[in-house]
């Protein structure tokens, strides 16, 4: 970074500080006022009237002292406010204030009486501080202001700036309409609309650049800075209406999220991703190659359900973009859903309410039974097959279950080692098989026939699982007695009309994939996924992605880190080392992680580094994603 002979004009209230100062102070000194939040009210409107220039600032200010009702003894109390309101990413960058601070100055309409003692802290003397001053009576009341000073005018921050007279590029940071009229009148060189406290539209039309935080102004002036990418430029798509709070927690971090409802089809991703560093998908959208070599600046998928074969995960790993999914956060959701089913199933209940539904009392006990005591076949005893089997258990049912892996039974479960004994001695078969594509017809007409006349077959796993028509054909004929089926071959991108071959049969509950879809789960797959995301990004842990190399790292301590991604090759790791070793770098903590095809090697080294470094790391041959983080 490079002394660049720019001078850099802050404003101070809700830039600098996350508030309006003369707000402030209302709240305080108004306590106890029956009228306070009628006053309160009437202080913001004017002091936006102000700042939007709607009434000249005079106005605004004459007309807020008169109402504030302060004392001088107030002062020090909205001090310490103010200390505890700092806007967060000025505060986070103090740095930047200590090294540059020949080169800031702050022009504010508020006043010196408490700008001086904040700003101080950041290296600000006061002789470059411009504000107005405050006039008290001789018991200290505020009694209106220094009407000379020519802050206390209309436009007066540009006659503050002419009489300055600074040399070099003037840059202006301020959030409001006295701000960016330094810019017009030609005063200043530049002006940055300030929005992390506020968002006022007549800043931000007439700014040369929008800055959501300090980040973004230290990134785009190539300035000391606290991180080493504004959490605003990383861009994230989140599909298939994911919960809002996934979006609130990835904005409140500060990225810059866009919410779409449905699922894209393969064209309409490959022109979406383009910038997109994160992308939130469900169990729709298929993430195929063409769309991932369409990815230019993709970093991390995450799917915001279980399953993932949706995504091509080897593909993703080569190019370096790793996935999260939440293996979790849905699994009770399914289990009680089937637990429900089976015992509809069992009873009939939904051609009894169908019938009701159409006219018709029908009364009766043939084809409704108790589940006490029958037999039920789990297929698949992973996450959610274990809850079954605890839950059916629990309603007195004889749990039966197979897996292709060595699975420890749970409770009184009796492990089949065979899927056909499975199926020989259940009067209810639940699917609970994991979503890889050579499960496709697992279950056909072959398995159907094994099955116990009229027992129920329930799918809440993957709808390639089943062979829908021989199910269909099974359930015409009798041989079935019932099916609840959740999903299916082909599933619609959002909703609207559908069809299947199962529709309008007796005993069988159709349901659009929603075994997943209730509050608890979706809340929590949002706060799941989202925390693994942000803490790739912002420190490159991959503990629990499922396609990746895992390693969680320790805390990054006021160091550098390298992320570096390669193919699993033979010298990679010491043609980095190398490299690292040539440019004398002082290195605190080195972590490798490798599968057969690539390689994660992590670097934390001392801040000050021949920043050439990093172009000979993405020099090496077989690397495919480098990244520097701080
Ligand atoms: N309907 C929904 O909304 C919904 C919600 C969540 C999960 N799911 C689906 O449910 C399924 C199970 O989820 P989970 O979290 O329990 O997965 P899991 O990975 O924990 O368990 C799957 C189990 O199936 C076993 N398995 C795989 N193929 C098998 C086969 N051919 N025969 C026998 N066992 C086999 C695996 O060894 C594993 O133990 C997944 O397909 C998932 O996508 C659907
Ligand atoms: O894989 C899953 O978790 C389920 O199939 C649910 O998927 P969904 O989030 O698309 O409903």
């Amino acid at each position: 970074m490079v002394e660049t002979g720019r001078k850099y004009v802050f404003d101070f209230d809700s830039t600098l500080t996350r508030v309006e100062a003369l707000d402030v102070l209302a709240e305080m000194t108004l306590q106890g006022n029956p009228k306070r939040n009628e006053i309160v009210a009437e202080i913001q409107k004017i002091t936006n009237l102000g700042i939007d220039g709607d009434i000249s600032f005079t106005e605004s200010l004459e007309r807020r002292i008169r109402l504030l009702n302060a004392n001088k003894s107030d002062l020090e109390a909205l001090v310490k406010e103010l200390r505890q309101k700092i806007s967060k990413s000025i505060e986070s960058n103090k740095q930047f204030f200590h090294e540059f601070s020949e080169d800031i100055y702050v022009i504010s309409c508020g006043f010196k009486e408490f700008i001086d003692p904040i700003v101080e802290e950041y290296n600000i003397p006061s002789d470059r501080v411009y504000a107005n001053t405050f006039k008290f009576d001789a018991d200290g009341n505020i009694i209106g202001f220094d009407e000379t000073n020519v802050l206390a005018a209309h436009n007066g921050k540009i006659d503050c700036l002419r009489n300055l007279d600074l040399e070099g590029e003037v840059q202006v940071i301020g959030d409001g309409y006295s701000d960016y009229v330094m810019r017009e009148a030609g005063i200043a060189h530049k002006f940055f609309a300030y929005t992390e406290n506020v968002h006022r539209e007549k800043a931000t039309n007439n700014a040369d650049h929008v800055a959501p935080n300090l980040d973004e102004f230290l990134f785009v002036n190539d300035l000391p800075r606290n991180l080493s990418y504004p959490k605003n430029r990383i861009k994230i798509l989140l599909l298939e209406n994911v919960h809002t709070a996934a979006f609130d927690n990835l904005s409140e971090e500060g990225f810059s999220v866009e919410l779409i409802k449905t699922s894209l089809s393969e064209d309409e991703l490959i022109e979406r991703i383009k910038g997109v560093h994160v992308l939130g998908i469900r169990s729709k959208t298929q993430v195929t190659q063409k769309v991932l070599d369409a990815a230019d600046k993709l970093l991390v998928v995450g799917a915001f359900c279980i399953g993932t074969t949706q995504i091509d995960l080897e593909y993703s790993k080569k190019k370096g973009v790793v996935v999260f999914n939440a293996p979790y956060s849905n699994t009770r959701s399914v289990v009680e859903l089937a637990i429900g089913q089976i015992i509809m199933l069992m009873r009939s209940i939904f051609p009894r309410s169908t019938e009701i539904h159409n006219g018709e009392w029908n009364k009766t006990a043939a084809g409704s039974q108790e589940v006490r005591g029958k037999n039920l076949g789990i297929v698949g005893y992973g996450n959610i097959g274990k809850q079954m089997s605890v839950l059916a258990e629990a309603m007195g049912m004889k749990v039966y279950y197979y897996d292709v892996d060595d699975q420890l039974a749970i409770g009184n479960a009796i492990k089949c080692s065979t899927l056909e004994d499975l199926l020989n001695v259940s009067d209810v078969v639940t699917l609970h098989v994991d979503d890889n594509k050579a499960n496709k017809n697992f279950i056909g007409e072959r398995e159907i026939n094994q099955m116990k006349d009229g027992a129920k077959l329930i799918n809440l796993s993957r709808g390639f699982v089943v062979d829908i028509d021989a199910l269909a054909s099974a359930l015409k004929s009798g041989k079935l007695g019932g099916a609840a089926v959740d999903v299916y071959p082909s599933e619609p991108r959002s909703n609207g009309g559908f069809e299947t071959p199962l529709q309008g049969l007796s005993n069988v509950i159709l349901t659009p994939h929603i075994g997943g879809s209730t509050e608890e789960a979706q809340r929590d797959i949002a706060d799941f996924v989202p925390n693994k995301i942000m803490d790739y990004i912002n420190t490159g842990n991959t503990v629990d992605a499922v396609n990746f190399p895992n390693i969680r790292l320790p805390k990054q301590n006021k160091a550098h880190r390298f992320l570096h991604i390669h193919r699993n090759v033979p010298g990679i790791m010491a043609k980095i080392n190398e490299i690292l070793a040539q440019y004398g770098l002082n290195i605190s903590g080195q972590y490798l992680s490798t599968d057969s095809e690539v390689g994660y090697v992590i670097t934390d080294l001392d801040k000050e580094y021949d920043k050439d470094v990093i172009k000979a790391l993405k020099k090496i041959e077989n690397t495919i994603k480098f990244r520097v983080l701080y």
